[in-house]
């Protein structure tokens, strides 16, 4: 991780405190603050890198594919924690376009042939550096080339969905659907409704 340069903010010191799945930095810093003086603060980084996610949407079907999965931070609050999501996925160095499709195919079996950017987002800034990239693919759901269900020897037990569009939007309000990026995805698409059958 490399800081950015502003001349109203001086890192004093980064160390490791954990280097495993994930890094966790703790950093000292000082501050200029916006009435002049300078304050000196400690605070925690999580760093698990990149990720992208898609909204994998059929529009001859109106229809959206999304996975569920189990969510131990999720679990670990004492909630419901198989949750339903777009397909997403951690970069591992590549470029966002790359990993999404990688991540699409090996999480639902769909191939996406164009995957269209549509923004990036940070998940969490006040703790976390992932940033994550926003993609639209248009599929047939007709045309599932493998199974998905992501890597079994990596723990992953995904099970595919298909979603009538509309019945994904009311799962938000029923809370059912409870995932940041999925609800941005979503979201995304009752406001460019045109954009998705283009
Ligand atoms: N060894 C180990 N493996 C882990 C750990 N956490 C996750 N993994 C494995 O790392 C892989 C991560 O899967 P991806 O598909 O690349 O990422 P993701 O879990 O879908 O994560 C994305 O979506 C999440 C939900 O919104 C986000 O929380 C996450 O930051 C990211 O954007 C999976 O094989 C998972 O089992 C861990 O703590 N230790
Ligand atoms: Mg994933």
């Amino acid at each position: 991780m490399k800081e950015h340069s502003d001349s109203r903010v001086r890192i004093i010191d980064r160390r490791p405190l954990w280097n495993g799945f994930i890094s966790l930095e703790q950093v000292t810093l000082e501050q200029q603050m916006s009435d002049g003086t300078t304050a000196r603060l400690v605070r925690e980084v999580h760093d698990h890198g990149r990720a992208a996610t898609i909204l994998l949407f059929d529009p001859e079907r109106q229809v959206v594919v999304l996975v569920r999965q189990l969510r131990i931070p999720v679990f670990m609050q004492g909630e419901s924690a198989y949750l339903i999501e777009t397909p997403a996925g951690l970069l591992d160095g590549e470029e966002p376009e790359v990993a999404i499709c990688r991540e699409a195919m090996e999480e639902t079996g769909y191939c996406i042939e164009s995957a269209m950017h549509l923004f990036d987002a940070y998940m969490s800034p006040g703790s976390i550096t992932e940033r994550t990239s926003f993609f639209l693919g248009r599929i047939d759901t007709s045309r599932k080339v493998a199974a998905g269900g992501g890597l079994a020897h990596e723990g992953e037990d995904i099970e595919v969905l298909e979603v009538p569009f509309g019945e994904a939007v009311r799962m938000i309000g029923s809370g059912e659907i409870c995932d940041a990026k999925t609800i941005m995805l979503l979201q995304w698409a009752m406001l460019n409704g045109a954009a998705l059958s283009e």
